[in-house]
């Protein structure tokens, strides 16, 4: 994106409680790598509209208009407080409203799986215990004598946060499920109601951890399945198995999507969401799965050239 004057772009905010809004806006002045701003629905405080300076990172194109029909658990950009706000829908209605050209539906806010701080406390007497007694000789603890001791503590504060459904596939390194909130009035309100649930034995699940890691990296990035945290139920065998909360994609991978198209490969407008996506997606954490351009000697290093997947 080369965002030059006269430009209209989006800027994320970062400040607290804006997190994940963006907020439509003009480019006024560029230097390398910054860009003066005027938004169109922030003012200043004499009235007049906002103007910034800030990093190229945060600007993305302003996304294209398309009617999309939105599902439960969907990913989607609502209208509030003068922004654009990622949510994911937990009701959806039939009304359609104008604003910018897209429907406006109910959305939960983007949310963080924080541990609360006595949870913290107990994990940390816990294991410090443990140690201590491990170091002193007086309890021999091997390392799934003490995974199961972790387990015990976390059934005995939490049990499983939903009830899984049926398989919707399987892949190397685990087994996605769709699940329903157990409780959707509980301390997981704020998730969806629907989640997918990748689960794998706990002593083969080293990869969907490590995926969890990933995901966690690119937490806010608006492309990406969100993961909601992760535990560990007991299987059918009583076997340990390790679960991870991921946001529930409805509209299936892109690969299926591709091959359901036929010979004529995506729909124009699909193809073009696709590209959008995947646009966002590489100026927000430099993904180097498909090439793109190098632009003049801006940091962001990407230009309007599409994409080559
Ligand atoms: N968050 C999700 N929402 C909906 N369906 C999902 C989700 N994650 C995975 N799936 C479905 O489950 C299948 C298996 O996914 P999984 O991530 O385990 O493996 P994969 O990406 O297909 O392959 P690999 O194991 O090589 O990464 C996917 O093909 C997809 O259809």
């Amino acid at each position: 994106m080369s965002c030059e004057i006269g430009e209209t772009v989006e800027v994320i905010g970062i400040e607290d409680g804006m997190e994940g809004s963006y907020f439509r806006a003009q480019v006024i002045d560029r230097s390398p790598g910054r860009r003066t701003v005027r938004y169109q629905t922030l003012l200043a405080d004499d009235g007049s509209p906002l103007e910034e300076v800030i990093s190229v990172r945060r600007l993305r194109p302003p996304p294209p208009t398309v009617v999309a029909r939105f599902h439960l658990g969907d990913m989607v950009d609502a209208w509030h407080n003068d922004g654009w706000w990622v949510g994911s829908t937990i009701a959806c209605s039939s009304r359609v409203e104008g604003i910018g050209g897209r429907r406006k539906v109910e959305v939960s806010q983007e949310i963080e799986w924080k541990e609360s701080s006595w949870w913290k406390l107990v994990q940390l007497v816990f294991f410090s215990l443990f140690w201590w007694l491990n170091r002193a000789s007086m309890v021999e603890v091997s390392s799934a004598c003490f995974l199961q001791l972790v387990q015990l503590v976390f059934f005995s504060l939490f049990s499983s946060a939903c009830f899984r459904g049926c398989l919707i596939g399987k892949g190397c390194f685990g087994s996605v499920y769709v699940a329903n909130l157990k409780k959707p009035k509980s301390r997981y309100s704020s998730f969806p109601p629907i989640l997918a649930v990748k689960s794998a034995e706990v002593s083969v699940s080293s990869s969907i951890q490590k995926e969890k890691e990933v995901l966690n990296n690119l937490r806010g990035c608006r492309n990406v399945i969100r993961c909601f945290g992760e535990e560990i139920t007991t299987g059918e065998n009583g076997q340990m198995v390790y679960n991870l909360l991921l946001q529930y994609g409805s509209g299936r991978t892109l690969a299926d999507l591709i091959n359901k198209s036929g010979q004529n490969g995506l729909p124009v407008e699909e193809r073009r969401r696709s590209e959008y996506e995947l646009h966002c997606w590489s100026e927000e954490e430099d993904v180097s799965c498909f090439s793109v351009e190098e632009s003049d000697t801006e940091e962001t290093g990407s230009s309007n050239n599409p994409l080559k997947l």
